[in-house]
């Protein structure tokens, strides 16, 4: 029987700690941090996350500007704006939401923006950076994940296999990449992995970012393993769910993350601990 570990009460406790230092700085009349999001298009996950990040930002005290702009808007103008949000001294995090529609190029949009300001950490410098094991701004699904494995009291993985199951730029390399900087012995997995199913059960810490509902069951998980669930996706029943089969996979494992209530509030708490980051940066 395992330990549920939820991410939900982990970033209240992050977004508590940051709202105290918030407070701080107004208290000596500093300036306040700013994380301006940009929102294109009407997609209503996209809509309900950023709704989401405009909601932390007010409960920690920091600016938050939405600028939410129509599907038919074109690259030229996204990346004009992102160019004046570049100069903006009073800007610290610039964050576009993805996906973006399809006739915007993701790569070109996250290559314009500053990478002093891409809280987002998906410029990149930030990325070569984060291989290079340098100070950087961390991508904030992954950095969430390596929160809660210190949270649990499980971050020296020196000498422990980690399996990554998915290779998305946003959450399986850079999640891949954090578990190598702390010493465990990384594997990622994809679509075409043979054996995908053994390899996985060699795992002591398993990450699930595939995008594919319940697909890990518990002949997938070795006993005692740490399993951390990135899935976002609806079952048969249009309910929430991972890509893991919790029920399934929680009588076998030491700790497991829940869906929803797991991972996805501890990519919002880090978005504001990089734009902290970043305000720190340029203030001092
Ligand atoms: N520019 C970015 N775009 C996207 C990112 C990102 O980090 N940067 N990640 C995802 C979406 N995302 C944040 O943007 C995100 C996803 C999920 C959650 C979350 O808290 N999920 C809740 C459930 C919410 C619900 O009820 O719908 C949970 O898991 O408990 C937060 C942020 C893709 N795009």
């Amino acid at each position: 029987m395992s330990e549920v570990v939820y991410g939900s009460e982990i970033a209240k406790d992050i977004k508590e700690n940051l709202k105290v230092k918030i407070d701080q700085l107004k208290a000596e009349g500093k300036r306040i941090p700013k994380l301006v999001v940009v929102l294109v298009g009407d997609n209503q996950a996209s809509l309900s996350y950023v709704r989401g990040k405009e909601k932390a930002c007010q409960f920690v005290g920091m600016e938050n500007e939405l600028i939410t702009l129509p599907e038919t808007t074109t690259q030229e103008e996204l990346l004009s704006l992102i160019e004046r949000l570049n100069l903006d001294t009073a800007v610290d995090g610039i964050l576009v939401q993805l996906p973006l529609p399809a006739h915007i190029k993701e790569k070109d949009i996250i290559h314009a923006i500053d990478p002093n300001k891409d809280v987002d950490g998906f410029h990149p410098c930030n990325v070569g950076k984060l291989m290079l094991n340098e100070e950087t701004f961390v991508s904030c699904t992954p950095k969430g994940i390596i929160r809660i494995l210190e949270t649990i009291g499980y971050d020296d993985l020196s000498g422990k296999r980690a399996v990554v199951v998915g290779r998305s730029n946003i959450v399986g390399k850079p999640i891949a990449q954090l578990l190598l900087n702390k010493n465990a012995t990384v594997t990622i997995c994809h679509s075409r992995t043979q054996d995908i199913e053994n390899v996985c059960k060699e795992a002591d810490i398993l990450i699930a970012a595939i995008g594919k509902a319940k697909y890990i069951n518990r002949n997938w998980v070795k006993e005692g393993a740490v399993v951390i669930d990135v899935g976002i996706n609806r079952d048969e029943n249009n309910k929430m769910c991972g890509d893991v089969d919790f029920e399934d996979v929680k009588e076998v494992c030491s700790y497991i993350t829940p869906v929803p209530k797991g991972v996805g509030p501890m990519t919002i708490a880090m978005l504001l601990e990089n734009t902290l980051q970043s305000y720190h940066k340029r203030e001092g």
